[in-house]
């Protein structure tokens, strides 16, 4: 034989089997079904999903597999519990879960929670797709890096003490209003204890909006915007439809933020005008508007921060994302001081001490900025609050680039990474007794004052709170007048210490409370 028959019979050999291997290849595929096909991209699909948490999950804490494929733990997400997060913060200084193509990394030591806020390089706040939808594009909270620094600037000069001390008179006209208000709301119900959580969102909503909008904003509208707010924190809750689609939660909380936002513009537009025809600034539009105004004849590098065009839309959406920021947070610390002090009179008693001696004994003296630096015990029952209680208990960061969050763990980019709060607020090494309420804890010189790297109740880093000052100067103003002029009662059920969690903490009975309109000097409970 031929080396040529040698090669062509072969040649005819391996066509041969080809046609054969086609055919039979062709015969299979004629039989496998639509839904075989579907069964093989589900189990690709799967074990993808699966080698992909792997990876990103390396050595740190977590469930070994994803127990529910793709979704995660996405139901029990939808209704969060407090000790779930607490057992997943317990379980290591990293800890990651993954709910469908997301992956979370979640952080509970001080340093590893510091460090994360503090690395602007490698995180940005992380905001759910919707938010920029409700907030607008335009905001500046979606600034990043130095545009954001650079804003932020623009903004610190609101929340000064000397601002402050500005929006404090038209608050406490307000604070005088829920006196009246939540006494009459309890002598609607026989001073019986009914549910307040509704009743603290409330106030808190009014007490900013004065603070940021003053005369500008009318009775009516305080009370629409106070209405109508919670349908804006449940556009945003963390789970949520990214589209907006009519009638659903999303619709409507867009339809509240655009009202008020649109209610903050005409504010805007009035303070311009009163501020250029020389008048004083009370409220925190006022002061924006004059430190514009002022800029004009410096040349320093803070004035020329406002060396430009602020429309009134732009202000009106820088005062709405103080709402937002505030809202939930406040309502929150409110129902705990509330409940605390209520549930403790020796607290209460010292309180109310000290409020009749920076007043010299004239419980009608107004609140003033000065006054309120000398509650030092008042004041450190209210920081021992946001200690024991700390309205955000996470914040949601998303990852720029790949970040080498320890020697041995790098947190992809697109990953989620959760700074906590709570657990260093909850430090034993710091805060003996850490799950007692001890406000004398926070007498200068203690161990809890100088542990200034656990203080992580409103943040740290680029992003920290803006209105940390005016929380502690609004409710210990509060708390001192609540103190002095009701006497309140809190029942106490077995659901009171439980921590809910919608956005940020509250009693999970919603709070029942009672009060009562109380003789300052006498503290008799004045006629029903
Ligand atoms: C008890 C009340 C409050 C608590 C516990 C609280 C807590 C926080 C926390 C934890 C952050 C994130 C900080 C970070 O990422 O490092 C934050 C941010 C912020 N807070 Fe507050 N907050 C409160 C009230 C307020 C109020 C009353 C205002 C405004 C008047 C406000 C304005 C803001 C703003 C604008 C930001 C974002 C800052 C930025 O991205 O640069 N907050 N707050």
């Amino acid at each position: 034989m031929s080396v040529e028959t040698i090669i062509s019979s072969d040649t005819f050999v391996s066509h041969n089997s080809l046609n054969k291997t086609l055919e039979t290849a062709s015969n299979y595929l004629q039989t496998i079904s639509v839904w075989k096909t579907i069964v093989t991209l589900i189990v690709i699909g799967l074990v993808y999903d699966q080698v992909s948490y792997q990876q990103k999950k390396g050595s740190i804490a977590g469930p070994k597999y994803k127990v529910w494929p793709i979704i995660g733990p996405f139901l029990e997400s939808l209704d969060p519990k407090f000790e779930e997060y607490k057992a997943k913060w317990d379980s290591g200084d990293l800890s990651c879960v993954s709910i469908f193509h997301k992956f979370v990394v979640i952080a509970s030591s001080r340093d590893l929670s510091r460090k994360i806020f503090q690395s602007s390089k490698y995180v940005k706040p992380c905001v759910v797709d919707v938010a920029v939808k409700i907030l607008r594009p335009s905001n500046w909270v979606f600034l990043d890096g130095k545009d954001h620094t650079d804003y932020r600037r623009s903004l610190n000069g609101l929340f000064t003490q000397q601002a402050l001390s500005q929006y404090l008179p038209s608050q406490e006209v307000v604070m005088d209003k829920y006196i009246d208000h939540f006494v009459e709301f309890s002598k609607k119900n026989d001073y019986k204890p009914q549910v307040f959580f509704h009743e603290m969102r409330e106030i808190m909503c009014a007490l900013s909006l004065k603070a940021f909008c003053g005369e500008y904003i009318t009775e009516d509208q305080i009370r629409k915007v106070a209405d109508d707010y919670y349908l804006v924190t449940a556009a945003l809750e963390l789970v949520n439809f990214p589209i907006i689609i009519p009638y659903t939660k999303t619709w409507y909380g867009k339809r509240v933020a655009d009202m008020t936002m649109k209610i903050f513009e005409g504010c805007a537009q009035m303070a311009k005008d009163h501020i250029a025809a020389g008048g004083e600034s009370v409220c925190v539009l006022d002061a924006w508007c004059k430190l514009i105004h002022d800029s004009k004849n410096s040349d320093s590098d803070d004035a020329k921060l406002y060396h430009r065009e602020f429309t009134n839309r732009e202000m009106s959406e820088a005062i709405f994302t103080f709402l937002f920021a505030s809202q939930d947070a406040s309502s929150s610390l409110a129902c705990w001081l509330f409940q605390i002090v209520a549930d403790r009179p020796d607290v209460l008693a010292k309180v109310r001490e000290e409020q009749l001696a920076v007043r010299n004994n004239d419980p009608t003296k107004r609140l003033s900025l000065d006054m309120i630096d000398e509650m030092h015990y008042t004041n450190m029952v209210v920081k021992e609050t946001l200690r024991y209680r700390p309205p955000v208990i996470m914040v949601p960061y998303v990852v720029k680039q790949a970040f080498p969050v320890t020697p041995t763990y790098t947190a992809p980019k697109g990953s989620m990474l959760i700074p906590t709060l709570y657990p260093a607020l909850h430090d034993p090494e710091v805060y003996e007794q850490p799950d007692e309420f001890i406000p004398e804890r926070w007498v200068e010189g203690s161990k809890a004052s100088e542990g200034k790297k656990n203080w992580l109740v409103f943040g740290t880093g680029p992003h920290v709170c803006l209105g940390q000052k005016y929380v502690m100067m609004t409710f210990a103003g509060l708390l001192g007048k609540f103190a002095l002029n009701t006497n309140w009662t809190h029942e106490v059920t077995p659901l009171s210490e439980t921590i809910k969690v919608f956005a940020t903490i509250f009693p999970k009975d919603d709070l029942l409370l009672s009060f009562e309109k109380r003789d300052p000097l006498t503290g008799e409970s004045i006629a029903k």
